[in-house]
């Protein structure tokens, strides 16, 4: 290795570091360290504490651009990102103005037929991405189609296996399944194995392995992958990477280019707050770009889409990623959501995040009567993203109690209790209340209460 490839490692790792070790500095509070293990802390944790935390926070004004009921506190962030006033606002004038006034010149008036670039690159920062390689579009499912066919033609026929973890969102595994089922298993196999046997499965399989495919943060532990060093030893081994951003985009920060990755997808509901059903995103690295051929070959990533060409000739570069018509009235209350991000950066955010887990995570440890909830997500701060999930006997009954008092959780299944810690828009204060409820749920047994044990259609 050159002195200088070292020395770049070395950066990078150093880089890497910062990010994970961020200093809570601006949120203190007892035993707050924020990446050691988590230890019991000698000083018991008090509202006072919570209110300290809140007249010190850096981005506490952030709270007052969202529009959430204010008998609810809303730890649920990660699945659904609540409103923003703003979104709202780009609602009512995307559909009343642009769509009722306007009709279809707003296609050029409004520049809807640019959304989503204009929106893709307002993702970019926010995961470490030049523009130009970052579009919105579609589900995370699809983009991933997309993106699965395209580097297992890439990544050339003698390799057919894409890799990925036995727990990894379902929706992730069933796509390369379908892709599976398509192409057949000469082309395209599936092979799974736990987080822990990856770096083993990597090299040992390597020649074979055509597409590495993980999530960054885990949609129940909240654990973190090392992206940097899962990315380079695939690299080492011929391997391409696609890294699904849904827990880490707007709550964890990454560094696409930096770590080198080759493609990635997110969502634009959870921490983007972009509303129900918001569209996703794809990046695909710049160097990719022009040899990818993707499957969904439709008009609206023609190089041309409006000579209506009878035959197919992809655009040159990230837009040849999209399909069909873009959903504009989401797309443009998602641009509007990200414009809070201009607002405060990735490292501010993660040292709220981090801090709110810590002190979540304390609360619960020191109240003797939630000694049942078993933490599921890493101890140490520095490997989860922004939520901690719980095991419970009888989590589900749990998080409908909870619910029924206005503190917003979900249910994973089988027994996970999941808090997601947004840190735009909650205050120390709420975490220190919602725990004070769960323990008069618990204390009382409340939860035992049928209303609370019938099962929902979503959790
Ligand atoms: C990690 C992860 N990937 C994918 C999805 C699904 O994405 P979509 O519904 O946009 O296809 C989710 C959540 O819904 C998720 O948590
Ligand atoms: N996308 C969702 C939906 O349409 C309904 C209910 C929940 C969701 C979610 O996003 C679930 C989420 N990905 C999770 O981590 O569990």
């Amino acid at each position: 290795m050159s002195s200088t490839t070292s020395h770049l490692q070395s950066e990078q790792a150093a880089k890497r570091q910062a990010i994970a070790d961020v200093q809570t500095s601006n949120y203190v509070f007892p035993n707050s360290a924020p990446n050691g293990e988590h230890t019991h802390a000698t000083e018991k944790l008090n509202k006072s504490h919570a209110l300290g935390l809140d007249k010190h926070d850096p981005i506490a004004h952030l709270i007052k651009q969202f529009e959430i009921p204010s008998n609810t506190i809303y730890l649920d962030g990660n699945s659904l990102g609540p409103l923003p006033i703003s979104a709202k606002k780009a609602a009512m004038d995307v559909v009343e103005k642009q769509w009722g006034e306007d009709l279809i010149t707003s296609w050029n008036k409004h520049a809807w037929i640019d959304l989503p670039t204009t929106v893709g690159d307002k993702i970019a920062p926010l995961i470490g991405a030049e523009k130009g390689q970052v579009i919105c579009c579609d589900s995370i499912s699809v983009n991933l189609f997309k993106l699965l066919a395209s580097a297992l033609q890439l990544n050339g026929s003698q390799r057919h296996i894409v890799l990925s973890q036995e727990d990894n969102f379902p929706t992730d595994l069933y796509m390369v399944e379908g892709l599976q089922q398509m192409l057949g298993t000469q082309q395209c196999s599936l092979l799974t194995c736990d987080a822990d046997e990856l770096e083993t499965v990597i090299v040992e399989k390597g020649s074979e392995i055509s597409v590495l495919m993980l999530t960054h943060v885990n949609f129940r532990s909240g654990k973190i992958h090392d992206m940097q060093k899962l990315t380079q030893l695939a690299h080492e081994q011929g391997v391409l990477v696609i890294w699904d951003l849904a827990h880490s985009a707007g709550a964890v920060p990454v560094d696409l280019d930096s770590c080198k990755v080759d493609f990635a997808v997110g969502c634009g509901y959870k921490y983007l707050n972009g509303g129900p059903g918001a569209p996703a995103f794809i990046y695909a690295a710049k160097r990719h770009i022009a040899k990818l051929k993707q499957p969904l070959t439709g008009w609206m990533g023609h190089a041309n889409p409006f000579t209506f060409d009878p035959s197919y000739s992809p655009d040159m570069g990230i837009k040849k990623f999209l399909s069909g018509t873009p959903s504009v009235i989401s797309m443009a209350v998602l641009s509007a959501a990200l414009d809070l991000f201009e607002r405060v950066n990735m490292t501010q955010i993660r040292e709220k995040s981090v801090a709110m887990t810590t002190f979540y995570q304390q609360l619960i440890a020191q109240a003797p009567s939630l000694s049942e909830l078993v933490l599921a997500s890493p101890n140490k701060a520095s490997i989860r993203g922004s939520q901690l999930a719980y095991k419970h006997p009888h989590a589900y009954a749990l998080c409908q109690a909870l619910i029924a008092q206005g503190i917003i959780a979900d249910f994973r299944a089988p027994d996970i209790l999941r808090f997601g810690f947004s840190p735009s828009f909650l205050s120390f204060e709420q975490l220190f209340d919602s725990v004070e409820k769960l323990k008069v749920i618990v204390e009382s047994e409340q939860y035992k209460e049928p209303e609370f044990n019938r099962k929902n259609a979503v959790t």
